[in-house]
């Protein structure tokens, strides 16, 4: 029985503990369902479907499921699962975030919870980081998934004139979580329930889970559509060139802030001839914000560069310039107005979520990476999942040398030409991987000097050449690696008796994970390999303390630097970078939690609206609230007859004369006189309300009520967006002299909601009365 071991506990603890006896179970059924002919094997699992809906839990199931699974999956590939993949699979289904390898096998793994939670009838979404890899694994497991008579599918994010109900209606569906996520978006756009594509949300099994559900959270899927925004980015962008660093303003560079001091907001508002920071125009002032926060917070050729007169991102980890992404609302504007580029029209987002608030979403939920070490704390605090790590099937045989520190990057690459030559020619396989675009081209550049052949799996589309992937494992093949790519190819050995293949990493330094992952493509299965990496002098991230970097000026040329101190620097390094961006996904998170708290609500709302339609009793209570509500904030005396009267003459076609709203507002707002009026209003507005419904006859009146307020809604929520944006980013800068920018955005989000509510009432009762309605 293979171990496996686990870090948390309490209930998670108890429940994993079932997981031995589960497996006993398993393997005890393996004589039984190898009998059963390929029909019965797919017929008992529609009987435990059967048994499921009769009221047996999942967890009851779970042993006869996998073992069925388990027999699908040796006549399907010839892959029968191992004890640590069904352990993998029962953790997967008590939803915790499973550690499992390089080349263990997770593919295959998440197929066996997957078909559990089928049985529920209700849609399992397996979530990977890219389109390649979901329709890789959609492809590669879909014969098991066909010859136990389930339907999958993939949700392909370039295809999106897939007919995308049909792939919602089968039992297992693969794709990335922005492509699960637009479609939600795009449901809680619709006005009919028939227009809505997802089932709703019941169980995501996530792979690459580190990635998407620690790296990713803060990627925001949207819809948006063009918006008329002020554009007067071009002169705050000239304003922000003359406040400077620690005089006008400051910069935290790990929340990615900026605030003005208090001497430079007078600066601002003197320039600016109006007062940016009383809270009139947070347009103005977070426009501001964003001028000064590309200005110090994005670096031209870091974070992004100029290409044809537009600009390009670069994306972090990869440094590869990435097509189609933005910043987000007004920061690209900001960005295009820094460099002096024509400024692009501000979109406005109708509909966004956060993949980490998507992923939320699902009641049962669960992860697995290759490396979930050392992050448990986040997965818990983010998503209050338990970590577990499944040892290795067969112990890691694979050799790794500690980083090696060049004097600079030229000395990095020509050592990287030796080693790979000296083990190219000895015979070996080898890998060379790196984070960055840039060095990655001069690897290639360097050994093309050297007369070194090699191919290049780039990945420019998340896609690899299956033909260069079979290559890599050839004796004396070489082959240069980017990040994403490595992530899920599988390097099989040409020769499995062979020394095995040999890994490079060139730095510069990114993340232990990435490290890892890198590594982990040499030695999979238990394999010989070997790996080794090499940094220079010159990497951004690696602050050595002094003597080394004398040491590094003073050292002969080629040689490396590695001793006890340096190793301990890039250990420290390292946890400097995970921390840094561990606090940086929870302090957006934070964030984010304000606007998925508004959203949940107003699409609850929504929710019932589609589905059981907007009743006349609703709008009738609805029209009496605000009727109201219009009666009690008027002001008393006779300043506010001719404003009273005409709002509810704005809202529907009222017949109560002024005499009678004077009269009303003779006493204050608890006076009899004042009741009296409510009473005439709301009776008058009900009964032009009744007139609506008659004239409309029931039919109209009911789809006019349900497309009334679901738009007015998805209008409202599209404000509500634009203004929780915009009180977030002015608010550091209100905030700046003193008191916590989060408390101050919780408040003003709520206030923001309230009259956002109110709104969405008021403009109902407003379009009830006036849409014009045409019947074709
Ligand atoms: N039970 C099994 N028996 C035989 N081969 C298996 C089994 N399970 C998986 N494999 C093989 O192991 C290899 C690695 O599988 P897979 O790519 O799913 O690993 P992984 O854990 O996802 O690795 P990575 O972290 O690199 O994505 C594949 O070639 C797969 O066919």
């Amino acid at each position: 029985m293979s171990k496996f071991r686990l870090f948390g506990g309490g209930k998670a603890r108890n429940a994993f503990e079932r997981c031995p006896g589960w497996v006993r179970a398993i393997d005890l059924a393996e004589d039984d369902t190898h009998r059963l002919s390929d029909s019965d094997l797919a017929q008992s699992l529609s009987g435990l479907r059967q048994r499921h809906q009769n009221g047996e839990s999942l967890d009851d199931l779970l042993a006869e499921t996998f073992a069925i699974v388990r027999e699908a999956a040796v006549r399907t590939l010839g892959e029968r699962p191992f004890h640590e993949q069904l352990i993998g699979g029962a953790a997967l289904h008590l939803g915790s975030v499973v550690e499992m390898r390089t080349g263990e096998g997770k593919t295959l793994t998440a197929v066996l919870p997957a078909c559990l939670h089928a049985l529920a009838g209700k849609g399992v979404h397996v979530l990977t980081a890219n389109d390649y890899l979901a329709a890789r694994d959609a492809e590669w497991m879909g014969p098991v998934y066909r010859f136990l008579g389930l339907r999958s599918a993939l949700l392909s994010e370039d295809d999106r004139s897939d007919k995308r109900d049909t792939v919602y209606n089968a039992d297992v569906v693969y794709g990335t979580p922005s492509g699960f996520a637009y479609d939600y978006l795009r449901d809680n756009l619709t006005y009919t329930k028939e227009e809505v594509v997802q089932h709703g949300h019941f169980s995501a099994i996530v792979d690459e889970a580190d990635l998407v559900m620690l790296d990713e959270v803060s990627i925001l899927p949207q819809i948006t559509a063009p918006a008329d925004g002020p554009s007067d980015h071009a002169r705050l962008a000239g304003l922000a060139t003359r406040l400077k660093r620690d005089v006008h303003y400051e910069v935290d560079e790990v929340r990615r802030t900026v605030s003005p001091t208090e001497q430079g907001m007078a600066l601002v508002e003197d320039w600016l001839g109006a007062a940016v920071y009383s809270g009139d125009d947070v347009g103005l002032a977070r426009r501001v914000s964003l001028a000064l926060q590309v200005k110090e917070l994005y670096v031209k050729d870091r974070d992004y560069a100029v290409v044809d007169g537009a600009i390009r991102i670069i994306d972090a980890a990869t440094q590869r310039l990435l097509t189609d992404r933005r910043l987000g609302t007004g920061l690209d504007q900001a960005l295009d107005a820094k460099e002096g580029l024509t400024v692009r029209r501000e979109r406005q987002a109708l509909a966004e979520i956060g993949q980490h608030g998507y992923l939320r979403l699902y009641p049962h939920l669960a992860g697995m990476a290759g490396v979930v070490k050392g992050e448990g704390e986040a997965y818990r605090d983010f998503y209050g999942l338990e970590a577990l790590i499944v040892a290795p099937r067969r112990p890691v045989r694979r050799v790794d040398h500690e980083p090696v520190v060049y004097p600079d990057d030229a000395a990095m690459l020509r050592a990287m030409r030796k080693t790979v030559d000296e083990k190219r020619a000895a015979g070996r396989p080898v890998l060379v991987g790196t984070a960055s675009d840039e060095i990655a081209s001069k690897i290639s550049l360097t050994l093309q000097a050297g007369g070194i052949e090699h191919d290049v799996l780039d990945a420019r589309n998340h896609g690899f050449e299956a033909e260069i992937v079979a290559r890599a494992g050839h004796p004396g093949a070489v082959t240069v690696l980017t990040r994403m790519a490595g992530r899920g190819v599988d390097i099989r050995l040409a020769e499995p008796e062979g020394p095995g293949l040999f890994v490079l990493g060139l730095g510069p330094l990114t993340s232990r994970r990435l490290e890892l992952h890198l590594r982990g493509r040499a030695g999979r299965w238990g394999d010989p390999g070997e790996s080794a990496f090499f940094l220079s002098f010159e990497d951004p991230h690696l602050s050595l303390p002094r003597p080394f970097e004398r040491l590094g000026d003073a050292a002969d040329a080629d040689e490396p630097a590695v001793n006890r101190l340096i190793t301990r620097s890039i250990e420290a390094t390292l946890n400097r970078l995970s921390a840094r961006t561990t606090e940086k996904s929870a302090h957006a998170l934070r964030y984010a939690a304000v606007q998925e708290e508004q959203r949940a609500a107003v699409y609850t709302r929504r929710k019932d609206i589609l589905t059981n339609g907007f009743t006349r009793e609703q709008v009738n209570s609805l029209v009496e609230k605000v009727m109201r509500s219009f009666v009690i904030d008027a002001r008393a005396g006779t300043e506010d007859v001719e404003g009273l009267s005409t709002t509810i003459r704005n809202h529907y076609p009222a017949t109560v004369g002024l005499d009678v709203i004077a009269a009303g507002l003779s006493g204050d707002p608890t006076s009899k006189a004042r009741a009296d009026l409510i009473e005439a209003v709301v009776r008058d507005a009900l009964s032009a309300s009744a007139a609506r419904e008659s004239d409309l006859g029931p039919d109209v009146a009911a789809e006019l009520r349900r497309r009334v307020m679901l738009a007015v809604m998805n209008q409202q929520w599209a404000v509500q967006l634009r203004d929780l944006d915009d009180t977030r980013d002015s608010l550091f800068l209100r905030t700046a002299a003193g008191g916590d920018p989060l408390t101050e955005y919780r408040r003003a989000a709520s206030r923001l909601a309230a009259r956002m509510w109110k709104e969405i009432d008021e403009q109902f009762v407003g379009y009830w009365f006036s849409v014009q309605v045409t019947i074709t």
